[in-house]
């Protein structure tokens, strides 16, 4: 049995589910978009002022926040913590290659 021969209404709930999945993908896509907005920014005001791509600190106190927030929220707050490292590593990356790029001007 495939997703395609399935019954009339078990059919209509996959659709009205899915519907609402479609929007929370768009939705998480445009608050990460929004999120590295904001984190570029971060990563040319560290260049500018020669201050370190990562900041261990910051990031333990996220995310023990979002550990907390996950476990409110009833959502693993291992998957929480991972999903956060991931979104941070790239943000890191993105900073060290700020941090190359001739453009910015070191001001003091
Ligand atoms: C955005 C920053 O740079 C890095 C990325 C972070 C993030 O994505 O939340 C947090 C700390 C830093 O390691 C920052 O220092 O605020």
């Amino acid at each position: 049995m495939t997703t395609s021969d399935i019954d009339e209404s078990v059919r209509a709930e996959l659709d009205r589910l899915r519907a609402s999945i479609d929007n929370i993908d768009a939705a998480v896509v445009h608050m990460l978009a929004e999120r590295f907005k904001c984190t570029q920014q971060v990563g040319h005001l560290k260049a500018q002022h020669h201050l370190p791509p990562a900041d261990p600190a910051r990031e333990a106190r996220q995310i023990a926040r979002l550990r907390q927030l996950a476990e409110s929220a009833k959502l693993d707050p291992a998957f929480a913590e991972k999903l956060l490292n991931f979104i941070i590593a790239e943000v890191i990356r993105h900073h060290e290659q700020i941090a190359d790029q001739p453009g910015d001007r070191p001001r003091r």
